[in-house]
């Protein structure tokens, strides 16, 4: 049975927390003034090197620049860990000196450990030991802070005495976490570094290579954990990773700003985060899109048409082309570009850097005829320079090249694809007449999130147009890092540095970047062919097997985590396997780990729409059990059709005076999630209503920050609130039965559905 929710003032024997308070008082104290005097070292040497001005040799003012950059960082990621930045102590066998730890590593003037990083292995007992395997630990204890004080400690003994409780939920810190998960919703995530369960320690600290597969129901802490392994993966393998970068894939730009504040409070801010709609540095993907249709551009199929229609633009001419250079006719023959053609794919380039090699090839053949018919054998290097020159810049023989060998660019192939049935026809084998309807669109058509991973695969086939160029410019790039990372290595050594916190290699690329510094993440986030050390996925269950395939090639190291839940799956073709979804990424060494518990959801709530969900015939595979439930969490109200708006608003307006009442006036979030479609009619119906314009209205147009947010289930996805108010849920489900499942596994503290036709079956009898 899930546990009722309990407090950390109960949890914590009144006798003993007094002194225990105390006690830990002390030392935050110290560790805090710690801060303090590292912060305040920071500060002052950023302002000595600031004082250095714009002066002297360029070499001297980028060093500066660099030191600059690398004191503002530390200061900042000294600021962000200002929020419970001590939350836990470890006592251990043969009386040493307890453990402290936080979220980050802290030594005292003289080189003691004050801290320890919760990352570090040293910390990891504390996610980690039980009473059945304590390990050296014979008591953990959590803190409760707010701001600087101590408010509450929490302690478990880690002993035999204590063992059949431990093992009786599998929960560790209690207290501290049923508190964490009986906080008022914010409209931002907060981290859990304080009370990261053991199951959710293990994912977060799996290795670091090839795929993890993280599956688990509605709020078992997938997202929480993922972005805690990328903080854990850069502090465990920096040195590979901070060159290179970490790339999170979310579902959308609000999901990204739900979540942006959690890894600069574990102290990591060089993550780039990125939707599929944003992958293509320069191209904007918002428009909207039929679901049937987004399915076709997603499948694997579309890969092998862009590869017939990239080499559809390689043409061997039918007969033998008469081309004119300055009044001697040439003749370009069929075999002579087959030749060339085959050259130039030998190559492996690119369709347009390859050009240049079936381009040469093509103009040593005619240059050859031309200087014959000139009667000039070609010998002396002068006059083979005009005979080449001719021919190159002829009319007829840059026409005849181009026909042969087509340069273009990728958006302009695509869209000339979709706006042309009788070209795209030819490649299109495996798709039917009817998807190639749905394909249609016509030029200059706004491009959706299903477009960006054709653009993609078509970048890679065709290459940048000016290729040649930009490779020159990146290999000149390239000498010119390794000379500046000598150049580091000088200066740390000459100036005392790095102690581990800064590598000859962060330091050179802060002095390559001259003007607005460039972090890793910036570089990395506008190169579309960026490779990066570690890509995450969330709701990774709703990417497309060609969405798989940008994403790898982004990742040719194929370390990966990708987090999702196949039960949440819009759309009404649910995936049986995790491998049917990755496509190409399934093919990878793909390891598996599941997430049992749901830290949000009540479990009256979460138990109906599972049931819900199997009285549809879509029984979660993975399903979940709810770390606690609440009094009163499911409610629903019938009205009649026409009242439906009414009614919403009255239940809106209910739950927003109990939500007052349980959480503090104006605490809270609550979402009205509606049908699809319908969150523009029923946000100006509740907008009507005076009283709760304000709760509407206080985000000022931010989804999160008002109180109050109408979305429909597919916006919700990912995110949280106190209450859900659920409006006809039988509509809902016309999106797929994921749909409904995300919808009713949003709230933390109660879901109330209001409806007018019947309730789908599972809902509880008399509901
Ligand atoms: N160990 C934990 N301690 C405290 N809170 C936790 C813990 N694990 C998860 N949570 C909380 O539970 C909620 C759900 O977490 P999260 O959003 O990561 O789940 P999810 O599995 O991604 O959910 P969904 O699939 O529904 O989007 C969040 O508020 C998160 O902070």
């Amino acid at each position: 049975m899930p546990r009722e929710a309990t407090t950390p003032e109960q949890a914590v024997p009144a006798a003993t927390a007094q002194a225990a308070v105390a006690e830990e008082q002390k030392y935050l104290d110290v560790v805090y003034a710690r801060l303090d005097e590292l912060r305040a070292a920071y500060r002052r040497r950023l302002a000595e090197v600031r004082r250095g001005g714009p002066s002297g040799s360029p070499q001297n003012r980028s060093e500066r620049d660099a030191f600059a950059a690398h004191y503002e960082d530390t200061v900042a990621r000294l600021d962000h860990v200002e929020n419970r930045l001590v939350f836990g102590r470890l006592d251990l066998r043969g009386g040493r000196d307890p453990r402290y730890v936080g979220r980050i590593g802290m030594s005292d003037a003289e080189h003691d450990q004050l801290l320890i990083d919760w990352r570090a292995p040293s910390a990891r007992p504390f996610y980690q030991a039980t009473a059945a395997h304590p390990g050296d630990v014979v008591r953990r204890r959590h803190l409760m802070t707010r701001a600087r004080t101590v408010v509450g400690v929490e302690d478990e003994l880690l002993d035999h005495a204590h063992l059949d409780e431990d093992v009786a939920d599998g929960l560790t810190g209690e207290g501290a976490l049923f508190a964490a998960m009986s906080a008022a919703r914010e409209g931002r995530m907060s981290d859990i570094v304080a009370t990261i369960q053991s199951e959710q320690d293990a994912v977060i600290r799996s290795p670091l290579d090839g795929v993890l597969v993280v599956q688990g129901g509605p709020g078992t802490g997938k997202t929480a954990v993922a972005l805690h392994r990328a903080a854990y993966l850069l502090y465990a393998h920096r040195e590979r990773l901070e060159r290179s970068g970490v790339l999170l894939v979310g579902p959308s730009r609000v999901f990204l700003r739900y979540i942006e504040q959690v890894l600069p409070s574990l102290g990591e801010t060089d993550v780039v985060a990125t939707t599929m709609a944003e992958l293509l540095p320069g191209t904007t993907a918002t428009a909207p899109e039929r679901a049937e249709v987004a399915e076709v551009k997603g499948r694997t199929t579309m890969a092998h048409v862009l590869g017939r229609a990239v080499r559809a633009l390689q043409r061997v001419p039918g007969e033998v082309q008469e081309l004119d250079v300055e009044g001697v006719t040439l003749h370009l023959r069929p075999e002579d570009v087959r030749t060339a053609m085959a050259r130039a794919r030998r190559s492996g380039l690119p369709h347009n850097q390859a050009r240049e090699t079936f381009a040469l090839t093509i103009l040593d053949t005619l240059v050859r005829e031309y200087a014959a018919a000139r009667g000039n054998d070609g010998d002396d290097p002068e006059d083979r320079a005009w005979l080449r020159e001719d021919v190159r810049t002829a009319r007829d023989v840059r026409r005849a090249v181009n026909l042969c060998w087509m340069p273009t660019t990728a958006h302009g192939l695509l869209e000339r694809l979709y706006a042309r049935p009788d070209l795209l026809a030819p490649h299109a084998r495996g798709l039917s007449p009817r998807d190639r309807e749905l394909l249609r669109r016509e030029k200059g058509s706004p491009w959706t999130v299903a477009d960006v991973p054709l653009l993609d695969e078509l970048a890679e086939l065709l290459g940048h147009h000016e290729q040649a160029e930009s490779a020159r410019a990146a290999a000149e790039a390239r000498l010119q890092a390794a000379e500046e990372v000598r150049y580091a290595q000088e200066a740390i050594t000459s100036q005392g540095l790095g102690m581990g916190m800064v590598s000859a290699e962060m330091l050179a690329e802060r002095f390559a970047a001259t003007g607005p510094r460039l972090t890793t993440a910036e570089r990395a986030a506008a190169d579309r062919t960026w490779t990066y050390g570690h890509v995450v996925v969330d709701e990774a269950q709703e990417l497309s097997p060609m969405a798989w395939r940008a994403l790898l090639r982004r990742c040719p190291s194929r370390s990966m985590t990708v987090v999702g839940d196949l039960a949440q799956r819009s759309g009404h073709r649910p995936a049986r396997s995790w491998e049917e979804v990755l496509g190409a990424a399934g093919s990878e060494h793909v390891r598996e780990a599941v997430l049992t518990v749901s830290y949000r959801t009540p479990a009256t709530v979460m138990d109906t729409a599972t049931a819900v969900m199997t009285a549809l015939g879509a029984e979660p595979a993975y399903p979940v059990r709810a770390a606690r439930d609440l009094p009163d969490s499911l409610a629903t109200t019938r009205a009649e059709p026409a009242e439906l708006a009414a009614v919403t608003a009255a239940v809106l307006r209910d739950e927003l005076a109990a939500l007052d009442a349980g959480a503090g006036r104006g605490a809270g979030r609550v979402a009205v999630i509606v049908p699809p479609g319908s969150e523009r009619a029923v946000g100006a119906a509740l907008l009507a209503e005076h009283d709760l314009r304000e709760a509407l209205t206080s985000g000022h147009g931010d989804p999160l920050g008002a109180r109050v947010a109408v979305v429909d289930p597919v916006e919700a996805k990912g995110l949280e609130y106190d209450v859900v108010v659920l409006a006809e849920p039988a509509a809902v489900l016309e999106g797929g039965t994921g749909d409904l499942y995300v919808a009713m596994t949003r709230p933390t503290r109660r879901l109330h559905v209001v409806h007018s036709a019947d309730l789908p079956a599972g809902f509880p009898s008399g509901a």
